[in-house]
């Protein structure tokens, strides 16, 4: 006889994340796959496959298979679930079979979109998928009182988008999604360091060029990070010598999307609700939401109180994993 499994996964465009009742968050990941073409095998996913990125022979090549939150290459995503359910077997010491699984999906995920993260689940043994909105989950995470009357503002930076919505009464009230996020970030950072200096730089030093010296404030404590890349003239290796002030302004644009973003989902808020925002505030998540000085500069931007949930990377997965048990607790009541 064998065990039914639990799981919540934050199928993520930059992490994958896994949850279970029993032992909290048991993996988290980046959402990459190593591929050889010439094969089509799949060599390393995880970190693992994060780590070849850029450094691998030309035909071993590092994937991403979500975009902006939904799924580009199903086969990729399938073969990474497949070999994640692997790892959460070996996690948990026995085999996982046919689990119920839920997963969060963009709210603007288009009907297709949904249905592709079922099938992939499916396909990796799971004998029933559950989808729950990724603002609904990063709210139960950040332990908001969804389901109370009251106007709950969530504003989740991810890798691939930023969502924002207003959840009430166990609902999302309202949401607008950007397809602006840590991702976009970092391709400001790689084209600002490719303009101004003549030099290309890879995805993985961008991105920590914005953690160590991206700031969301234009007044911050000047900082400096030297950075190797390629020089485009001469095509040797270069060090260049980037300030915190030039990469503010090299992250500006996006930043206004996303604050744009905020003002027109609060603007749209039913005037009832209004009253509680002013009062509660805003809960930003995601990992985007650890930027330094995003807090401070929406706070000084909106004029309503901003608040980092407790664990902006793992909201989501914590919220996917709580909805299960919300789900356990309906299908007892059903039997
Ligand atoms: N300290 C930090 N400062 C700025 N950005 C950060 C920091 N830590 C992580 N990030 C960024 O957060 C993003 C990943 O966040 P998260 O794991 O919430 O996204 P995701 O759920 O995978 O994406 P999506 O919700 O779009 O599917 C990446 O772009 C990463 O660079």
């Amino acid at each position: 006889m064998f065990q039914t499994t639990h799981i919540g996964i934050d199928l993520g465009t930059a992490n994958i994340l896994v949850y279970t009742k029993q032992k909290g968050i048991i993996m988290n990941e980046p959402s990459v796959v190593a591929i050889d073409i010439n094969t089509k095998k799949v060599l390393a996913v995880g970190t693992d496959a994060k780590n070849m990125i850029g450094k691998t022979p030309s035909h071993i090549v590092a994937i991403r298979p979500l975009k902006n939150g939904v799924i580009a290459d199903f086969d990729i995503t399938t073969e990474m679930l497949k070999m994640v359910m692997k790892k959460v077997s070996k996690i948990l010491g026995r085999t996982v079979r046919k689990p119920t699984v839920v997963v969060c999906t963009p709210s603007g995920a288009t009907t297709v979109e949904r249905r592709a993260i079922t099938d992939a689940v499916k396909l990796c043994g799971a004998k029933q998928v559950e989808l729950i909105e990724e603002p609904v989950a990063a709210a139960i995470g950040a332990d908001l009182p969804v389901h109370e009357p009251t106007a709950n503002v969530v504003v989740d930076i991810g890798g691939g988008t930023t969502e924002v919505a207003i959840i009430s009464y166990g609902g999302v009230v309202t949401c607008e999604t950007i397809r602006v996020g840590g991702d976009k970030m970092d391709d400001d950072i790689i084209h600002h360091v490719r303009k101004q200096y003549n030099v290309l730089i890879g995805e993985r030093t961008a991105e920590n060029i914005k953690k160590e010296i991206g700031y969301a404030l234009i007044d911050h404590p000047d900082q400096l990070m030297e950075i190797r890349g390629r020089d485009l003239v001469t095509g040797l290796p270069k060090t260049v010598e980037l300030s915190s002030s030039e990469i503010q302004s090299a992250l500006r644009e996006s930043l206004e999307a996303i604050l744009e973003t905020v003002r027109s989902t609060l603007e749209q808020s039913p005037p009832e609700l209004s009253g509680d925002i002013v009062d509660h505030g805003v809960v930003i998540t995601g990992g985007g939401a650890l930027l330094n000085g995003l807090q401070d500069w929406l706070t000084s931007e909106l004029s309503v109180p901003v608040h980092l949930a407790p664990n902006p990377l793992e909201s989501v997965a914590i919220g996917t994993g709580k909805s299960l048990s919300m789900l356990q607790q309906l299908n007892k009541i059903a039997k």
